[in-house]
């Protein structure tokens, strides 16, 4: 409140110092006051652009604002002043769901080509939707976590177009809502499937008519004044129903966009295309090398993704086009997750099928085997682990459980989803197997409920209900593992939990995986000689990302790379240009499944954001490692003096924001996945001449910067110089070797979920 008040003071003194000539302004005020509708002054007092607790004083200091800027025209101040509440009344909605359901609130903000008012600076539009977020965001992180409200941000972009992109406020958007959200949390929608996926999940009392659901939306600002109120219903009523006992349990929302849909589509066409042709081309002799060779991979092909299984030689029409993932239920004993998979079971048979376990307990009564359980024996169990026939198992409370190859494959083969009921520990060991799946932890509302559960259950002895209570505890703990589960369901009302889980059921059927599973063990390919060479051994089997592929130094270091045994993404805008590599490449050994070439125009955000997922489709469980930037426009006609506007255009666009854009989505996919990487920067700042030297000086700087960033983040920096010279390959092209390369490495120092090297 204090700080709030002197930064309005001292921004209102800043405002006072601008102002011309004296005059009278408590009168201006009351006369823009008695000019303006009162619905605007009313809104004025929770506008984005004061400081909270502004209050009267805020009110006017912004009003004085408004005067200044019509030069003390109070007619003026008054329209535009009507003009911005009435652009920002239509900036965006909420909708609150009422009293009861479990459905979170929904933002939409609908952006379109008038984003900033009428003449309006953009950094009204960026308060406003820091705004938009920061309450999404209050609501996530609900301070005691008692009513659990989640709220989810919509950003309805289907009014956008190439006629009407207002570029730098879409950016302006983008970029804050990267900062402020995981990208785990972003999900982009479009299409009627989409828009059928946002109802089912969202709710159809929150999601407005327009969007297909049946709420009553209200302006953001309205909205905005009702929230605490509504909070406090909320709240009661949760304390009401027994709340969540748990603050382990508080997770944050989504941000759910739907984007400019002809834009995605045609831009997912190209890839998916480009993708089906080179996986057809894969040869089946060399592919089956690059794959993982365990027992459970081979026995569970059904769920490794369609493109491994088409390397390895089956007939990619025997494979249905979208395989489903399997469905991971995990949660304490009581909690009910028997319950929801049986209500699933008797709704979708068709498309559901149960894992049927192996367990040593003894059946409950009821239980028949084979149905509920396969009911074995210590013994038995022991030595069927032992001859690797279970995909999982775990001693759980006293007893051994297990999830059998074949239990998944009998599912596989009736076409459904396998729905696996397993404990925590089962998890763990399934997210670290090649298993398409969807993890969804079931939580209790409080553990007092799930001692109520387990005893209104009575199958259970004291002593079990002991030992599943204490058990639970730990289990709980295991919502906060990073990458473990994809969604969190409370199991408070059972009909909104079935709901939810019936939503992530339906992704499940769609064949999505989410979530950051380790890289399966991989077989090692390429030649020892060739990595030891260039001292790539630690490299070997992890991916590298080489933009520029098509020609000269990155044509060079992909080939290299790929000989040398590293997964290769090899990225230029000529396909012809990656035909000729590819087949070079495969003419040295390189196993084609560890070869992926991808068309693309790294100056172009959609193409660039895409290569993450292009590489996690390829490689499940994999990630960018390893990003070469090494593409460069032709240095031709860049002249400053002489050169064309657009081959200056072409240098910048690729040279500079092409490499910052590959920079910037490839250390977020390492970030996403905890993980460490390498970012080489093939530049050199006394490189050729006129824009191309200036772009080229550029990317050097790149590295300075991006040093800054990261030490903001908590990413201490230590510099390195590099341990080998550029590939020999690399040498044969004009320039010389050592000068492309100047290495900075960052750190974090502890607990590193983030380690960053920088090659300059
Ligand atoms: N790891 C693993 N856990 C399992 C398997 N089958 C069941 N479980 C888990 O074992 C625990 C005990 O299951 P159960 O004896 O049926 O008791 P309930 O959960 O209280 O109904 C639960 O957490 C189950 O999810 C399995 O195949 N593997
Ligand atoms: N949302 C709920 N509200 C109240 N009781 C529930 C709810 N969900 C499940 N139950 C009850 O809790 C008990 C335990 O459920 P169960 O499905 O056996 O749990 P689990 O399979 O997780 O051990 C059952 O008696 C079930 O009817």
């Amino acid at each position: 409140m204090e700080r709030a008040g002197k930064a309005l003071h001292s921004w209102s003194s800043r405002f006072s110092r601008r102002t011309a000539a004296p005059c009278d302004e408590e009168a201006e005020l009351r006369q823009l006051e008695a000019q303006a509708s009162p619905a605007t002054l009313e809104a004025l007092n929770s506008t984005s652009e004061l400081p909270a607790d502004a209050g009267q004083a805020g009110v006017h200091a912004l009003l004085q604002r408004y005067l200044a800027a019509e030069k003390h025209d109070v007619h003026s101040a008054a329209q535009r002043l009507e003009q911005q509440a009435a652009w920002r009344r239509s900036f965006g909605t909420v909708s609150l769901p009422p009293a009861g359901s479990a459905h979170r609130p929904l933002i939409v903000v609908a952006v379109r080509k008038h984003l900033p008012p009428p003449g309006g600076d953009l950094s009204e539009l960026e308060r406003f939707v820091v705004m938009v977020l920061d309450t999404a965001a209050s609501y996530c992180w609900d301070a005691d976590g008692a009513s659990g409200h989640q709220f989810a941000a919509l950003f309805d972009l289907r009014g956008i177009c190439r006629k009407n992109l207002h570029l730098k406020a879409v950016a302006i958007i983008f970029g804050l809502i990267e900062r402020r959200t995981s990208r785990q949390k972003l999900k982009f929608i479009s299409g009627e499937a989409g828009r059928a996926t946002l109802v089912q999940e969202m709710g159809a009392d929150v999601v407005p008519k327009e969007l297909g659901g049946a709420a009553a939306a209200t302006p953001i600002e309205e909205a905005v004044r009702r929230l605490p109120a509504w909070q406090e219903q909320q709240r009661q009523l949760a304390q009401r129903q027994g709340g969540l006992g748990s603050a382990s349990l508080q997770f944050n929302g989504e941000i759910v966009m739907p984007v400019a849909e002809q834009q995605q589509q045609q831009e997912q066409q190209r890839q998916e295309q480009w993708q089906e042709q080179q996986q057809a081309a894969v040869p089946a002799a060399g592919a089956a090398a690059g794959l993982a060779a365990k027992a459970a991979v081979q026995t569970v092909a059904a769920y490794v993704p369609a493109e491994a299984r088409r390397s390895e030689g089956r007939a990619a029409s025997a494979a249905p086009a979208a395989q489903p993932s399997a469905l991971v239920i995990v949660g304490p004993s009581g909690v009910g997750k028997g319950t929801l998979i049986n209500r699933l079971m008797e709704e979708q048979r068709d498309r559901f099928g149960f894992s049927c376990s192996h367990t040593t307990r003894p059946p409950r009564e009821g239980e028949v085997d084979g149905v509920h359980y396969h009911f074995t024996t210590h013994e038995k169990m022991e030595a069927d682990i032992a001859a690797d026939k279970f995909l999982e198992y775990a001693h759980v409370h006293k007893n051994i459980y297990g999830t059998s190859i074949q239990a998944v494959q009998d599912v596989a083969d009736s076409g459904r989803c396998c729905v696996l009921d397993i404990d925590v520990q089962g998890a763990r060991q399934v997210r670290k197997a090649p298993l398409k799946a969807i993890f969804v932890f079931i939580a209790p509302p409080s553990l007092e409920e799930l001692e109520h559960r387990l005893r209104g259950r009575a199958t259970d002895s004291e002593e079990q209900i002991t030992t599943r209570l204490r058990n639970a505890q730990e289990e709980l703990r295991s919502v906060e593992e990073a990458g473990l589960y994809d969604y969190v369901i409370v199991n408070n009302d059972l009909d909104a939990a079935y709901q939810h889980l019936t939503a992530v059921a339906q992704r499940c059927l769609a064949g999505e995986q989410q979530g950051a599973a380790p890289p399966p063990e991989q077989q090692q390919v390429g030649q020892p000689a060739v990595a030891a060479a260039y001292g790539l051994e630690r490299h070997r089997g992890r991916v590298a990302l080489v933009t520029g592929a098509g020609s000269g130094v990155g044509w060079e270091l992909a080939n290299t790379l790929a000989a040398a045994g590293l997964r290769v993404v090899a990225v230029s805008r000529s396909k012809p240009q990656l035909e000729k590599l590819q087949a070079a490449v495969l003419e040295l050994g390189v196993p084609a499944t560890e070869f992926l070439p991808v068309v693309c125009d790294i100056s172009k955000a959609a193409e660039v954001q895409a290569l993450p997922r292009i590489v996690a489709k390829r490689w499940p469980g994999a990630h960018i490692n390893i990003v070469v930037n090494a593409a460069a426009a032709p240095p031709v006609d860049t002249s400053l003096l002489s050169g064309s506007f657009e081959a200056w255009a072409e240098s910048v666009s690729t040279n500079i924001l092409g490499t910052a854009l590959v920079t910037r989505e490839a250390v977020a996919d390492m970030e996403r996945h905890g993980s460490w990487g390498q970012v080489v920067n093939v530049a050199c700042a006394e490189e050729g001449s006129g824009m191309h030297a200036v772009s080229k000086q550029a990317a050097c700087a790149m590295a300075q910067e991006l040093r800054l960033e990261a030490a903001v983040r908590g990413v201490p920096l230590r510099r390195r110089q590099p341990r080998a010279p550029l590939p020999q390959a690399a040498a044969s092209s004009s320039r010389q070797p050592r000068r492309y390369m100047r290495k900075t490495s960052l750190r974090q120092s502890s607990s590193a979920s983030l380690r960053l090297t920088v090659w300059m």
